[in-house]
């Protein structure tokens, strides 16, 4: 049987990040791929040119469609745009007997905004608690707990701040930090880093949502939290050192590497 996986995201008309991402990478690690569109955005390679958010029920009425029938195995979230959208969604997989890998999206890489700041409250109290993995960039760290971090060490001490709102396990993602590409996965208990050489490629655009949706694929096909974040983070390593340039910006990471001869 092929695994369900269901993203709840915003879309991304270049094609790069949110469902589009998602769906790609859902495709590359061999799982059925569905989607809950939450916000529709005019994005290219040059940034983010209109945002429009979908009514609340319409969101729930994608939600029900593809849970009541199809099932899913493992859901990701990624742009909630509203405080409003987030409390629906929080409350739509609290209901939902699989597990959530939460990517409290808050700006694209061009600084444009995907998530209203009135909605960062919701994000604490309402949607990490459902979250079995959060994956908060080191920017949606800074506006989730106030913790700043600017080097390794500090990685820890901000997993803890997110962990406070609920989630059973954080991954802090360390790739705006200078030097290797370095995670940390850990549920407070069990500490996990991940390290991979950082690739000097600008065409990095999605690289979030990527290894969110990778991580839901394998919580889908079975693994365990650990592994599925290790086998996370070897894919959209290779798709970031594959990234290519498209348009006059920041072009995608490569879904297709594996495809494409890489291993
Ligand atoms: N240049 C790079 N080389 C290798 N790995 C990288 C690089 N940049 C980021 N990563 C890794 O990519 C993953 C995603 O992290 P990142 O911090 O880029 O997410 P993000 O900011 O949420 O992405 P986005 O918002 O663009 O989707 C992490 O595992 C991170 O360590
Ligand atoms: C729709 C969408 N979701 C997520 C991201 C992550 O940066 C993006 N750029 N666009």
């Amino acid at each position: 049987m092929i695994p369900n996986v269901l993203t709840v995201a915003g879309s991304d008309s270049g094609g790069g990040a949110g469902i589009q991402a998602d769906l790609k990478t859902m495709l590359a690690l061999g799982v059925h791929g569905m989607s809950v569109i939450t916000a529709v955005t005019a994005q290219n390679s040059l940034g983010v040119q209109g945002a429009w958010e979908l009514p609340v029920e319409a969101v729930r009425a994608q939600y029900r469609s593809v849970v009541d029938d199809i099932g899913v195995q493992a859901i990701k979230t990624g742009m909630l745009a509203s405080a409003e959208l987030v409390e629906t969604v929080a409350e739509l997989i609290g209901g939902t007997d699989a597990p959530a890998v939460v990517d409290p999206v808050g700006v694209s890489k061009h600084g444009d905004s995907l998530l209203a700041a009135s909605a960062l409250d919701s994000v604490r109290t309402k949607l990490l608690p459902v979250a079995t993995v959060a994956t908060p960039n080191l920017d949606e760290v800074a506006q989730i707990t106030g913790v700043h971090v600017e080097s390794e060490e500090q990685l820890r001490g901000a997993a803890a701040a997110v962990l406070a709102y609920g989630p059973r396990w954080v991954l802090i993602k360390g790739g705006h930090l200078p030097g290797d590409a370095v995670d940390l996965l850990t549920d407070g208990s069990e500490e996990h880093w991940l390290r991979a050489p950082r690739y000097d490629n600008r065409h990095t655009h999605g690289t979030g949502c990527t290894l969110a949706s990778a991580i839901a694929s394998g919580l889908a096909k079975g693994l365990s939290v650990p592994e599925a974040v290790a086998a996370a983070k070897e894919y959209v390593t290779g798709a970031i050192e594959a990234g290519f340039a498209l348009g006059e910006g920041i072009g995608p990471v490569d879904h297709g590497w594996r495809f494409r001869g890489g291993s």
